[in-house]
């Protein structure tokens, strides 16, 4: 049976995963990580020079293993890196480890979120609009697939989505408690 003692987020950049995630870990008073924020003080550059250097394919594998080390951690809240859902590896392993929840929001709002912001690789394109759109419809069957809950963070206020999310993994609990009883 799938295991629901941590919990993952996942969607596209600026989609608010380190931000609920922070204030879901502080709710549930759990670990918070970061899979972005890990490989950056593991390797001791930024994500920007690891695309720099290594491509997006190096991130990726460098991504893979720290999807792995963080997946095998029990009682813990994880922001996902927004192109973790990628190898199929690290859906299995946060479909089989995790609650996970899928941040939803529209392209004009992530626009609008990012729009200062110089550390993520993807977007530094003179049409970051076409690349989220593009983004988007590559990803969003696979984040569906790893789903267990959607929100839209987009257009709700970040306490109403942490207490949403808190409702909706604490029913998914006692119903797989219910099942394992
Ligand atoms: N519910 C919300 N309402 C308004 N602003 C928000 C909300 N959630 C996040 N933000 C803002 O949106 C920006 C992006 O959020 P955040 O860095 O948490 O996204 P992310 O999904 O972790 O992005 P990345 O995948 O690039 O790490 C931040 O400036 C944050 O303050
Ligand atoms: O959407 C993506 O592919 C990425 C999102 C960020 O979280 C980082 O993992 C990196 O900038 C790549
Ligand atoms: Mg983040």
């Amino acid at each position: 049976m799938k295991n629901l003692e941590n919990i993952y987020l996942i969607g596209l950049m600026g989609v608010g995963k380190t931000t609920i995630g922070k204030q879901l870990a502080k709710a549930l008073q759990r670990p918070f990580y970061d899979s972005d924020k890990f490989i950056e003080k593991s390797t001791g550059v930024s994500i920007t020079t690891i695309f720099n250097y290594e491509g997006e394919e190096g991130f990726r594998m460098r991504e893979q293993e720290v999807i792995a080390e963080l997946t095998s951690l029990h009682g813990i809240i994880l922001a996902t890196g927004g192109g973790s859902i990628l190898k199929a590896e690290n859906r299995e392993a946060l479909k089989q480890n995790g609650f996970v929840v899928y941040l939803q929001c529209s392209i004009d709002k992530i626009l609008y979120r990012t729009r200062h912001d110089t550390q993520r690789p993807l977007l530094q394109t003179a049409n970051p609009r076409q690349r989220l759109q593009a983004l988007l419809a590559e990803r969003d069957p696979l984040y569906r697939e790893c789903a267990d809950f959607k929100i839209d963070s987009g257009n709700t206020p970040g306490k109403i989505v942490v207490k949403t999310i808190l409702q909706h993994y604490q029913a998914a609990l006692d119903a797989h408690e219910r099942i394992a009883s």
